[in-house]
């Protein structure tokens, strides 16, 4: 193998005129703009969310009511169109013209609402936690960051749990109902207590265990079920974790807390029930559609379930006729779980600043579909992440026309530990670098595997642990595109694959190997690259050509395999050169083969 040495010289300023037409039909540019800019920029997004023209207000969409804090919020950054109650082909019709939509679990959020948007909607924001109602792969596929509050409701929705628990014990309701009714029967409305009882907490999350808790102080034996919960912080509150066989047959009541996943819909059914205490009862603030509602109704009947209370339906609103609504031991209410007035301006405010926030172009750290990476690591990631965008956009401009990107494989050298370095973020710039110069797909950090699963792109990942101080998160990041020609001979490595190789230098992304060549030029405006037999004045001869059509240069730097021998020779240009400059260069003797690339 070849050993290059590398000679960095920095030119302040050569020019000219002329032109030759570029070697390959790869498209140059991307139909967006980039979300990250040069490195010297004070402060930049880390992610683009919002197309590029975009320089007037953004609109947000808000399609449910949402508390006026979050309003005030939304409408200093934005224009806002509170819309409610839109039918789903208002809603497709209104889309088109927002890049940000707000819901609660009221709207429907469907693919056919992302396909209408054409592009345009950038963030979809749910009031609330659960994201049942919005088509998560759907907004995935179209780039479309969705966020959630999960935090702001928990208490009211824990409050909400432990009074329907409590009325449903105590006949609260019906008594009530009775009572207005001009009757009093307090024989028929005798209650059970609560304290002593085994309640079984069914999803130990945020509400779960804020129910729990509260459970606990009433005197309740509580014991919970989750797969996915840290026992020790099940215990630190004094709950069991416990299987679910065990939780359902134990139990006096059981309270329901885990989202609706393919795995939870219809947890409770016929089957289920019939391993239940008989007399259960059962409250459930979750979503309708964990419990199979006929079943439900048959359990009820039966007297397996003595009663439930019940604030979510697989329907919402629950057909009039509804059995199980009119069960007379079912107490209901209209999913009430999060309202109340604290938790609506809380989750208010939640939302409208994740929305701004994703609209400003900051990764949200309630992000449900794109990696949550903590706003610290994202700013010390931020170089390489523009170094990782660029390594992506020129390994695929070296690509010969006809040869097919399949396999990628992306290496990152650095002191730091496997786990102390999270690397999707990079994965996924070195992503949206290779597939934005080559197709009018835009891609961010919410598509990028999408996107590259789809276009048949496999990209591997692959560590070199270095010695030494982890100070710096990544000390030199490698693209390499398999089984592929280049337009340019000499960024193929002695393995065959283009290789493009960069590292950070005082916070800009330098471009440092070229296939086995030795380089260093500052990633910034865009890139000649020229391989020439090694001799004097070659520097001067190209940058006099590009000098006469007044190119600015803004760093040049030669790397060859020994004295006299070949050499690439790497040229940073603020402008693009003509073709008929670009031809120029190519006429040098020396020169025998050269590639303008675009950043
Ligand atoms: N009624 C309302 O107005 C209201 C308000 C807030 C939340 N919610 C709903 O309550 C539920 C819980 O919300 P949260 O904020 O606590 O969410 P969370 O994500 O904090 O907790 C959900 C828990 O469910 C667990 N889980 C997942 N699959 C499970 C399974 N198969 N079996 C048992 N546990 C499982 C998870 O591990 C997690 O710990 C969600 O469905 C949410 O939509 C309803
Ligand atoms: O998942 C949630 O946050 C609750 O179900 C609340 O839903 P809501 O915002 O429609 O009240």
């Amino acid at each position: 193998m070849a050993t290059a040495h590398s000679q960095t010289l920095r030119i302040s300023s050569l020019s000219s005129s002329s032109s030759l037409s570029l070697p390959s039909k790869l498209p140059l540019s991307s139909a967006f703009s980039v979300s990250f800019r040069s490195s010297r920029r004070a402060s930049r997004p880390l992610v683009v969310f919002v197309s590029a023209g975009l320089d007037a207000k953004p609109t947000v969409l808000v399609a449910e009511k949402l508390g006026e804090a979050g309003l005030k919020l939304l409408k200093e950054f934005a224009n806002v169109d509170c819309s409610y109650n839109l039918s789903p082909e208002e809603l497709c019709t209104k889309i088109s013209l927002c890049d940000a939509l707000i819901v609660r679990s009221g709207t429907k959020v469907t693919r056919e609402v992302f396909e209408s948007s054409a592009g345009r909607l950038k963030v979809v924001g749910r009031a609330g936690v659960g994201i049942d109602n919005v088509d998560l792969a759907a907004a995935t596929e179209h780039g479309c960051l969705v966020v959630n509050a999960p935090t702001a409701n928990t208490v009211a929705a824990a409050e909400h749990g432990i009074a329907l628990l409590a009325a449903m014990a105590r006949n609260v309701a019906q008594a009530d109902a009775s009572v207005k009714a001009g009757k009093w029967q307090r024989n028929k409305y005798v209650g059970v207590s609560l304290v002593g009882k085994t309640l079984a907490v069914m999803g130990f999350g945020k509400v779960g265990s804020e129910v729990a808790r509260r459970a606990k102080g009433l005197g309740m034996n509580v014991i919970a079920h989750d797969p996915y919960a840290p026992a020790d912080r099940a215990r630190a509150i004094g709950v069991e974790l416990v299987g679910f066989g065990e939780a359902i047959a134990t139990a006096d009541f059981i309270s329901l807390h885990m989202p609706l996943t393919p795995a939870t819909n219809k947890m409770l059914n016929d089957e289920t029930f019939a391993k239940m205490k008989k007399g259960v009862r059962i409250v459930n603030v979750a979503r309708g559609g964990v419990i199979d509602e006929d079943a439900l109704v048959r359990a009820l009947d039966s007297g397996i379930v003595a009663q439930a209370a019940l604030d979510v339906f697989t329907v919402e609103p629950p057909p009039k006729d509804s059995k199980l609504i009119m069960h007379e031991q079912v107490t209901a209410t209209p999913h009430l779980g999060a309202s109340t007035m604290e938790a609506q301006e809380g989750v208010a405010i939640e939302i409208a600043e994740a929305v701004v926030g994703a609209l400003k172009g900051e990764l949200a750290s309630t992000a449900v579909n794109a990696p949550m990476v903590p706003s610290e690591v994202l700013t010390e990631l931020q170089p390489y992440v523009d170094l990782a965008e660029k390594l992506g956009r020129l390994a695929v401009q070296l690509v010969a026309g006809g040869s097919g990107v399949k396999t990628v494989k992306v290496t990152y050298a650095s002191a730091r530990a496997p786990d102390d370095l999270d690397t999707r973020v990079l994965r996924a710039m070195i992503t949206k670098g290779l597939i934005e110069p080559i197709s009018s797909v835009f891609v961010n950090l919410v598509n990028a595997d999408f996107t590259a699963k789809q276009r048949g792109i496999r990209i591997t990942e692959e560590r070199i642990i270095l010695d030494g101080s982890p100070e710096s998160p990544v000390e030199f990041v490698q693209v390499q595109i398999a089984n592929v020609e280049s337009r340019f001979a000499s960024a193929i490595s002695d393995s065959g694959e283009i290789k493009v190789e960069g590292r950070v230098k005082d916070g800009i992304p330098h471009l440092t190997k070229v296939g086995s060549f030795d380089v260093d030029v500052s990633l910034e405006g865009s890139i000649i690259l020229c391989r020439q037999v090694d001799q004097p004045g070659m520097i001067g001869k190209v940058g006099s050509v590009l000098g006469q059509e007044n190119v600015n240069v803004s760093f040049m730097s030669v790397g060859r395999i020994a004295p006299r021998k070949q050499a690439v020779m790497a040229i940073g240009v603020d402008e693009q050169p003509s073709k008929e400059t670009l031809k120029k260069i190519g006429e040098i003797p020396a020169v025998e083969e050269f590639v303008f690339l675009k950043l």
